[in-house]
């Protein structure tokens, strides 16, 4: 009977075959004792398996190259690492084992590596396959690695080792599901590498019999068990959709007349990540900030925690672009550390945003000086900007505060309050760009809530009073001579796209989802066609004339 299990889709596609699991077995070494007179002996053999491990790893760099070289490289480094030796060398002058001296002394690294957060624990799999090999070659057994098979097959495992997965052959390799691992995991980043489909974080992927017939869809993070034929052709078809329209869609974000719209993800947190790569952001537009922390706690996340969610994040996009908003706390998205106790009788009205942070500026600094921490050595192009600007005051202590923290890159004022918009001029003073927020834009021009359903029609961004504050913040910039981004939902409308560019506007983030059918629908059209649609679009009273407006324009009836 067909079942469908859920974990993370990290690489996209979809892979339909029958399972082998990873040969992984920890061993783990007697803890009998050895004589004293044996210890110099054994703490060579270590020296010697160690030696051999890192080798055989920078031996299997060299012959898989590229990225997963550089992760070979970290393993073989992790292997030589003389802390871990040093304690080897204790243990075994106590009564160790080799074997065992080196089992327990990883183990120790691995409890630290575990609880140093997200990005760290994730190189535990890497830590744990070196352990393994040095273990096996210690106690003359076979190593840890891929499943023999002469046909085609869904890799299943705990967690894929780089070691393995760098050699893994792709015309054998239909796919990975793992139970463990993240987007961040190697094993996601080297099955996008090899552009094989991939779900990691599966509970129970391990329990999978060997030979059962799976579909792994990379995309939506489904593994089918034994689904039918009409099932696995279903499959077949939609992902070639997808594929089909990603291909037809690569490259930069531009108009046919190659006039540049960069084209951004907006991400909630490194979970997302994966996807924004694989849909070819260039980079990230909005990261909302306040995702990683709505966990409900009274406490505002450390430095520390902040530092490695942010790398994480920014490790993604060597050279790109990365735009961080800082946290936006309130109305929609309470912070229990920065929106005030007392119940505000209009929350969206009261102190949000940048007000909060304002008010908890010990928040705001720790928060700048953990990006300035986590982008340092790093080649990308990190912006900051704040959330809910109305004015140039509130422009200026945003920039202010980034000065102070040390921040490098440029810092910015999202436009998602009609005063913001209607005086962008005076807040371009105070700041490098602007970013407008539509989703807002549309919830205060309108006095609409945004979460009350009775009122959504004004939440339409064809609105065309949008289109108007839109065009003046992008026409103040450009008089400025900076940049003005769209990162609200209105960028995820391909049509709608083509109309802000027409607009002026800048650059374009959205849910990475929507990035390829964007960047193929603004590659259908000139800058003077979406020039047209934009006053064509502005021309009108309501958001359906707006709308039928820009397509007549751009169908050129
Ligand atoms: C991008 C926006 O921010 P958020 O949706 O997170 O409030 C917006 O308001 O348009
Ligand atoms: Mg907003």
């Amino acid at each position: 009977m067909e079942e469908t299990l859920r974990g993370a889709g990290v690489s996209h596609g979809v892979a339909i075959g029958p399972v082998r699991h990873m040969r992984t077995a920890v061993l783990e070494p007697p803890a009998a004792r050895i004589a004293a007179d044996q210890a110099p002996r054994e703490q060579a053999r270590a020296q010697q398996a160690v030696e051999a491990v890192a080798a055989d790893l920078r031996a299997r760099g060299n012959l898989a190259g590229g990225e997963a070289q550089a992760v070979l490289e970290a393993q073989a480094l992790m292997a030589l690492d003389p802390e871990l030796m040093a304690d080897v060398r204790r243990r075994t002058a106590v009564g160790s084992s080799a074997a065992r001296a080196v089992y327990d002394a990883f183990a120790a690294y691995r409890a630290l590596l575990a609880t140093a957060g997200d990005y760290l624990a994730g190189r535990v799999a890497d830590l744990d396959d070196v352990r393994n090999r040095t273990v096996a070659r210690l106690m003359g057994v076979p190593m840890p690695g891929v499943p023999d098979s002469d046909e085609p097959y869904v890799l299943v495992a705990r967690d894929l080792a780089p070691a393995d997965t760098a050699l893994l052959d792709p015309s054998l390799v239909l796919g990975f599901v793992t139970e463990e691992g993240g987007p961040t995991s190697h094993s996601a980043i080297l099955a996008r590498a090899m552009g094989v489909p991939a779900v990691v974080a599966l509970p129970g992927a391990t329990a999978l019999a060997k030979g059962a017939v799976v579909a792994v869809d990379g995309s939506t993070g489904e593994v089918l068990v034994a689904p039918s034929p009409e099932r696995q052709a279903e499959l077949r078809r939609v992902a070639e959709e997808r594929r089909a329209a990603l291909a037809a869609s690569s490259g930069p974000g531009r108009t046919s007349d190659g006039h540049r719209v960069p084209l951004l993800a907006n991400i909630g947190g490194p979970a997302e990540v994966a996807a924004a790569v694989a849909a070819g952001a260039e980079g990230v537009g909005l990261f909302r900030t306040e995702f990683l922390f709505l966990d409900g706690s009274a406490q505002a996340p450390s430095e520390e925690r902040q530092v490695e969610a942010y790398r994480a994040v920014l490790e993604a996009f060597p050279e790109g672009r990365v735009v961080v908003r800082v946290l936006d706390a309130g109305a929609d998205k309470p912070l229990g550390f920065l929106t005030p106790a007392d119940d505000e009788p209009n929350p969206a009205l009261g102190v949000r945003g940048l007000r909060a942070l304002l008010h908890h500026p010990e928040v705001l600094l720790t928060q700048l000086r953990a990006l300035a921490k986590a982008a340092d050595g790093l080649p990308v192009h990190l912006e900051v900007m704040a959330p809910m600007v109305a004015d140039r005051v509130d422009a200026r202590a945003f920039a202010d505060a980034c000065r102070a923290a040390g921040l490098p890159g440029a810092v910015g004022a999202m436009v998602e309050i009609p005063s913001a918009a209607l005086r962008a001029r005076s807040i371009l003073q105070e700041v490098g760009f602007l970013s407008l927020g539509t989703n807002d834009l549309a919830q205060y021009t309108f006095a609409a809530d945004r979460q009350v359903g009775a009122v959504a029609r004004f939440q339409d961004p064809w609105q065309p009073v949008l289109l108007d504050l839109m065009a003046g913040a992008a026409e103040a910039a450009r008089a400025a001579g900076q940049g003005c981004g769209v990162c609200g939902e209105a960028a995820a409308d391909p049509v709608l796209a083509c109309v802000l560019t027409g607009l002026g506007v800048t650059s374009l983030s959205m849910g990475a989802a929507a990035i390829p059918r964007v960047r193929a629908t603004l590659a259908k059209y000139t800058l003077a066609q979406c020039e047209r649609a934009a006053a064509a679009a502005r021309a009108v009273d309501t958001a359906e004339e707006a709308r039928a407006a820009a397509h007549q324009v751009l169908s050129g009836e």
